[in-house]
């Protein structure tokens, strides 16, 4: 039986379980949940190279000539979004919180699953410090011969958490991992832990609100948006945002209006709408005046949130004679850790016990019109672990 925490005394046992959190002494090799993510500047100047990665990355953005015009668009790119982290107090904190979320997380796993014990969290970042050739060159240096690739996008898209697959496969077909039984678990956008987490996160923002107003309040869900093009060609990111968002409104009992609304798309091509910015405009001049903004699509902050939400989004709003609260985003939320641990956990009992649940990977379904394989290469993973 795991001891109950407040959530103030769970937030200390995190902090304490992220630096005590030891290499495992028992001689018995780890059981190595690979935390998979985009990653992000730790300092402004990292900028560069974290915006080069992601230009290169053809899972992301196919580029014609994509080696000589990355570099090219990424040192154009660099002074914006250098001021931005900039302006987030110098730096994305994606890493700080994806380490403290791993260290919980394997703690508590520890003794939810004790047959695997010990686990060990590895960080693989596909634009940032520690990108997978490092991580790749850890976990072989650690002796690991079994793993879970655990994505930390709640919902898949062949952009993200495809993209995140695919190096990981790379570097394990060039020998950079050593030989490890695999598995995946590629998405998790319903469980009941994350969408509780959500749910308190909201419930906190509410609470900000004088009681008369509370029901009144919209809730708008906000998710990174998809160009259509990827959308077009059967991606399942945006379904299961939207799943996700369902799953929210049940939990909370459907207490508030709300709407699922797009953010941050770059560039001139079309991308899913609508977009935040114009929904909050729109609700001011339907006369709506309370709004909670909830990020929905991403576990920690970032400047989706830090800059677009709180510093654009939120701040246009409030000119607008709206209050504008937003949800926190996961980061050390201990009822967040503890759903990542009983994701892991039921993914390790349907694993040994030879059954492919929710937790694991959709064998190898492509979206239907999928041009560059990126959802495909899944089953490569399985063949590897001899699972199909
Ligand atoms: C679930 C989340 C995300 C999806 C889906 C996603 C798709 C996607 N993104 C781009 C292009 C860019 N994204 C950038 C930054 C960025 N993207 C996400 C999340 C998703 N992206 C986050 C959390 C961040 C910020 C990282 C941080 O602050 O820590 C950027 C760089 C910033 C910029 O230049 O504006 C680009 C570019 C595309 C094209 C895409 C779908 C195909
Ligand atoms: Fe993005
Ligand atoms: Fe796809």
């Amino acid at each position: 039986m795991l001891p109950q925490l407040s959530r103030a005394g769970m937030s200390r046992a995190v902090r304490r379980m992220a630096t005590l959190h030891p290499a495992p002494t028992t001689g018995k090799s780890p059981t190595a949940i690979v935390m998979l993510n985009m990653g992000g500047p730790s300092t402004v100047p990292e900028t560069h190279d974290f915006l080069k990665n992601l230009f290169m990355d053809g899972d992301l953005i196919p580029l014609p000539f994509q080696r000589v015009l990355a570099p090219l668009i990424a040192r154009r790119r660099t002074p914006q979004i250098e001021k931005q982290y900039a302006d987030i107090g110098g730096g994305s904190p994606i890493r700080r919180y994806t380490e403290l979320q791993g260290a919980g997380m394997c703690s508590l796993l520890d003794e939810l699953h004790p047959e695997s014990a010990p686990h060990k969290p590895y960080v693989a970042f596909r634009y940032a410090n520690p990108l997978t050739d490092e991580t790749a060159r850890q976990m072989k240096a650690d002796g690991v011969k079994r793993a879970i690739a655990f994505t930390q996008y709640p919902q898949y898209s062949c952009s993200t958490t495809g993209s995140s697959l695919n190096e990981l496969f790379r570097r394990g077909r060039a020998g950079e991992i050593g030989d490890i039984e695999w598995s995946v678990i590629d998405r998790w956008g319903t469980h009941p832990g994350f969408i509780e987490a959500v749910a308190q996160n909201i419930e906190a923002a509410l609470s900000k609100f004088q009681q008369s107003d509370r029901s009144e309040v919209v809730l708008l869900f906000s998710a990174h948006s998809l160009p259509m093009s990827v959308v077009n060609r059967g991606d399942p990111y945006v379904l299961e945002v939207s799943a996700s968002v369902n799953a929210v409104m049940d939990r909370l009992g459907h207490s508030n209006p709300y709407r699922l609304v797009w953010q941050s798309q770059v560039g001139p091509s079309a991308w899913m709408g609508m977009q935040t910015g114009e929904a909050i405009k729109g609700l001011a001049r339907l006369g709506k005046k309370h709004v909670v903004l909830v990020p929905i699509a991403f576990t920690s902050d970032h400047i989706e949130t830090l800059y677009e939400l709180d510093l654009e989004y939120a701040a246009e709003g409030r000119e607008l004679g709206m209050e504008i609260h937003r949800a926190e985003s996961l980061n050390e939320s201990p009822v967040f850790i503890r759903a990542l641990a009983d994701i892991t956990a039921q993914h390790l009992r349907e694993y040994s016990s030879g059954k492919v649940g929710p937790t694991s990977v959709q064998l190898g379904l492509r979206c239907p019109g999928c041009t560059n394989a990126t959802c495909g290469q899944q089953k490569h993973w399985f063949a590897r672990a001899g699972r199909n």
